[in-house]
């Protein structure tokens, strides 16, 4: 690990969309992390953006892990590679983000809550940069000072533009849908219990079989409710939105960051704004903020974020939501006991 005058030296596993953003603002906006090894699959894409910051190459991600120049580990490999590269992670005891999902099914999401629990120590953090968006934030805190009373109902919309073909129904639910499953947790602070799926016509622009818009119903252990809208082909831009309902009042939000009524405008007889085009552009500022506290923590040893256990946890419950997706019945999700060490406050 280095002092804390160096810069805590970082290999970025997948230099995709997520990972070369990830790897360009830890470059020039992030205080105290230089990016000094990059790994990618396609090992043009990852010369290109090693160039763009002064960071080397290593041809295999187990190497890079490894490497003597890095202190910590950001994983935006896409999921089916997650589960080895956080296990490496924490065999060398390193720091590591981990996009969503934390792996790909709940067998393996279990062994790695359970291996960094062995470990003793708190290294893996979740990508759901949603809890450090200011509006999500702000949310939290109104929900937690009482001023709405006890949360009844969560409302979620999340739209994308276009997803592409490869998009399935199943990757619908643990790719997007997992954002409004730690969303509900974060925001809700319980766990989810059941899942149930709704498939209404699908839209001309989903391939064959694909079900999309749908809505995915979450309960709570205690009976509260969260309504999820997915739809990954709207062709019109990135709009993600949520309304807590409470006892005694609402919040409605994700209408003005970088998004509707921020840029709302009149003229020629009509009103509307402008709609974020994707991820980026909607959540830059969560990113950011995301990468400050987690280089932070890192350099401390620890982490400062959705925990292992949170990505479990999503794990578990999307892979009961894929399952619902199919029989288009109710199902259980049963988290089991959970390590105590993996017990942190939030
Ligand atoms: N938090 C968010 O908002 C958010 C947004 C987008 C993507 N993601 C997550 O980030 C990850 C990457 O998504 P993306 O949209 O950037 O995908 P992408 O397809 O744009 O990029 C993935 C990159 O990983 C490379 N790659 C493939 N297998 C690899 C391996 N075994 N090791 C190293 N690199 C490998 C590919 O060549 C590609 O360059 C996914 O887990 C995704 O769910 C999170
Ligand atoms: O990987 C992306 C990312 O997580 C986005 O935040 C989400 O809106 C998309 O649906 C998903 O495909």
């Amino acid at each position: 690990m280095t002092t804390t005058t160096e810069p805590l030296r970082i290999a970025v596993l997948g230099v995709g969309k997520m990972g070369g953003f990830h790897t360009e603002l830890l470059s020039s906006r992030i205080h105290g992390a230089r990016v000094t090894v990059i790994n990618d699959f396609d090992a043009d894409r990852a010369a290109a953006i090693a160039d763009t910051v002064g960071a080397r190459v290593a041809a295999d991600p187990f190497a890079a892990i490894a490497a003597d120049d890095v202190d910590a580990v950001v994983i935006a490999s896409p999921g089916p590679a997650h589960e080895k590269q956080v296990l490496a992670c924490l065999e060398r005891g390193v720091p590591v983000l981990c996009e969503k999902p934390l792996t790909i099914d709940v067998a393996t999401a279990r062994a790695v809550v359970e291996a960094e629990a062995r470990s003793g120590r708190k290294l893996i953090q979740l990508g759901f940069m949603r809890r450090f968006d200011p509006e999500y934030v702000a949310a939290k805190e109104l929900i937690d000072s009482g001023a709405i009373g006890r949360p009844l109902l969560l409302h979620c919309i999340h739209r994308n533009k276009n997803n592409g073909d490869h998009f399935d129904s199943g990757m619908m639910i643990r790719d997007s849908v997992v954002h409004e499953v730690d969303v509900a947790r974060y925001l809700l602070d319980e766990e989810i219990a059941s899942v149930q799926v709704h498939r209404p016509t699908a839209t001309a622009a989903a391939p064959e079989g694909v079900s999309d818009p749908m809505i995915v119903i979450f309960s709570t252990e205690s009976g509260r409710l969260v309504t999820v809208e997915i739809f990954v082909r709207t062709g019109i831009g990135y709009e993600v939105r949520t309304e807590v309902v409470g006892e005694t009042g609402s919040t409605l939000f994700g209408l003005d960051q970088h998004g509707i009524t921020k840029t709302v405008s009149t003229g020629g007889g009509r009103w509307g704004g402008v709609v974020p085009e994707g991820f980026i552009e909607r959540f830059e500022n969560a990113y950011t903020i995301e990468l400050q506290r987690w280089v932070d923590a890192a350099r401390r040893g620890t982490i400062d974020g959705p925990d292992a256990w949170d990505g479990y946890a999503a794990v578990a419950v999307c892979e009961a939501g894929v399952e619902a997706v199919r029989t288009g019945g109710v199902v259980a999700v049963d988290l089991g006991p959970r390590p105590s060490s993996t017990v942190q406050e939030r």
